[in-house]
């Protein structure tokens, strides 16, 4: 087997690989390569809103500032793709920023900072969380810069067991821990390889908080190969290069075998590390990663990511301890947040109204929505012609109505004489296509408690939470609408209105404090022109999201009623 580096090919390739896991990750493939991740670093990143200054590096760095070019306008850039160029950014860093000094192969992986100190971050969250915190770690691979155990003891005076398979690195990494005069807090143990953690734990008996891991990326050459040649032209080269040597970046089955090692290893080693930490570079390896824990039958894990610049990396911790409560990225708190602020748009048909325009619609809905006994507070900004709804549900009033219905023409048929036999079957074939269309409302719903958009918010998990006389927990409310309010004329006020004249339609005036508190969902219905057709769209506010998606669903069953 040809060694990786002489491959031409994947020399090229692993010359980009440090920041790898964007390129491969399926989803950074749709993603536009030049999004930021910035925003989504963590928040105390000292890179997250100050990217490195290279002219003032440059002033203070004599080999950083041989890396750096000027452009015309006197800008300083730095090569990306020269090896030494990174190297002397990671060193200047180092020493700028922690007041690390370390020494670094051209032949072995440099780490990149920003990225490293996502996970110290990352780990001093997770440790916050916990109680009888020793600040005691595990690196397993700390690489010749020693990069995790070097940052977590300076920011936080850990102490750290680190190990490392490669000659080089081991006696590379075991200088830098003397350079920086860390002996007494850092020790490296040189390991064969064949475990994560065992070897090293062997005729040592600490207890340990955490255990920390970058592992080695690639199960073989083919591997690397085989991610450079499905590069596409929308998934460019990566900006950036990767120096690591063959057995830095290669391990038997890539990282997700060398994960589950840790896994399995982590059971008999639960007395010991309290949390088992690693990072994961391929978006993919994440479910193989977490079916391990499943099969392990390990009860509390978390993913997390790590974002910087145009890369994204992934974190995995477990542990056996079920009180210990993980972190939530800023990266998941955001897309949760956009998830509910999503709106859910319809196509109003043709055949909804007599009249195809904004305010023929908007009457329809609201006659609906006066119906539904939903609260709503009309208004229209008249540049746009959009309708503005601003609407508050009390109590369910969308479903169960195939129930009811069946419940209607029972009592109906027993008042039918044998001469209305006629009228009789026609109102089957209605009921029979309104119980379709409530028969998808009811299979709708099924979806939306499935949905993640749900998921953590809902108090009422499904709409057999009601009972049939329309309580919520326990409580009854009473009709509280405004029954004088007539739906067209409100409408038609509304619509000659300006944005900030607000028509109440149906107005919750009636109703008590205690009972407004009682709301089910609130949210906003747009109503506008969308190219050639009317859409609406309603935008989650507070409350149950479900039953918003609810509503909508019986407002596209029965809008062409
Ligand atoms: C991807 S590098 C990470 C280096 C460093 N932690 C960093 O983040 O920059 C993986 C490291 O793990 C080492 N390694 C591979 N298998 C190992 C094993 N079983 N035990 C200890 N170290 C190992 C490699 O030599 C390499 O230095």
């Amino acid at each position: 087997m040809p060694a990786l580096d002489t491959n031409p090919k994947c020399r090229q390739y692993l010359l980009g690989t440090e920041l790898l896991s964007c390129a491969v990750s399926k989803q950074s493939e749709k993603a536009d390569v030049n999004m930021a991740l910035n925003k989504y670093m963590h928040p105390r990143n000292l890179y997250k809103d100050k990217a490195p200054n290279f002219k003032t590096l440059a002033e203070k760095y004599p080999d950083f500032a041989k890396c750096v070019f000027k452009d015309l306008k006197g800008k300083c850039h730095l090569d990306y793709k020269s090896p030494t160029s990174l190297r002397q950014l990671a060193i200047a860093l180092l020493k700028e920023d922690f007041d690390l000094e370390v020494e670094m192969p051209l032949n072995r992986l440099i780490p990149t900072i920003p990225l490293r100190l996502n996970y110290i971050l990352w780990i001093e969250d997770i440790l916050k969380e916990l109680t009888d915190v020793k600040g005691k770690g595990i690196d397993i691979g700390t690489g010749a810069t020693c990069v995790y155990p070097l940052l977590g003891c300076k920011k936080n005076n850990w102490e750290f067991l680190a190990s490392e398979v490669d000659e080089t690195n081991f006696t590379i990494a075991e200088k830098n821990i003397h350079k920086n005069n860390m002996q007494e807090k850092i020790k490296v143990k040189k390991v064969s390889g064949k475990t994560a953690l065992l070897e090293l734990l062997e005729g040592n008996s600490d207890q340990f908080d955490f255990c920390m891991c970058n592992p080695p990326f690639f199960a073989d050459h083919m591997d690397a190969q085989a991610i450079m040649s499905s590069r596409t032209d929308d998934r460019p080269e990566p900006s950036s290069i990767n120096t690591a040597s063959v057995g830095e970046s290669i391990t038997e089955g890539g990282e997700a075998e060398f994960i589950k090692k840790i896994i399995v290893e982590s059971v008999d080693l639960q007395g010991r590390i309290k949390i088992f930490t690693s990072m994961i570079g391929k978006k993919t390896n994440i479910p193989l990663v977490k079916k391990e824990l499943r099969d392990h039958k390990i009860p509390n894990y978390q993913t997390t990511e790590f974002c910087q610049g145009k890369t994204m990396r992934w974190g995995i911790a477990w542990t056996f301890d079920t009180s210990v409560i993980f972190p939530r990225s800023l990266f998941q708190e955001t897309k949760k947040s956009r998830k509910l602020s999503l709106p859910l748009t319809f196509e109003v048909p043709q055949s909804a109204v007599s009249v195809y325009d904004v305010d023929h619609v908007a009457n329809k809905v609201m006659k609906m929505l006066k119906v539904l006994q939903i609260e709503n507070f009309k208004s229209v900004d008249s540049k746009t012609k959009t309708v503005h709804l601003k609407l508050t549900a009390f109590k369910n009033t969308w479903s169960h109505q195939r129930r009811k219905r069946r419940e209607m023409k029972r009592r109906g048929e027993e008042q039918t004489s044998e001469g209305t036999e006629v009228k009789k079957l026609k109102v089957t074939e209605n009921f029979t296509e309104r119980e379709k269309s409530d028969k998808q409302l009811e299979n709708s719903c099924e979806k939306c408690q499935e949905s993640p958009c749900n998921q953590g918010e809902r108090e009422v998990t499904s709409v057999s939470d009601f009972n049939d006389d329309q309580t919520f927990k326990g409580k009854k409310i009473e009709e509280k609408v405004n029954k004088s309010g007539d739906g067209e004329k409100a409408a038609n006020q509304g619509a000659s209105s300006s944005k900030d004249n607000v028509v109440p339609y149906v107005t919750g005036d009636s109703l008590s404090e205690e009972d407004k508190d009682q709301f089910l969902v609130k949210c906003d219905m747009f109503i506008k022109i969308a190219s050639d057709s009317i859409s609406l769209e309603m935008v989650y506010r507070e409350g149950q999201k479900d039953q918003m998606h609810q509503i909508l669903q019986y407002l596209k069953n029965h809008i062409t009623d």
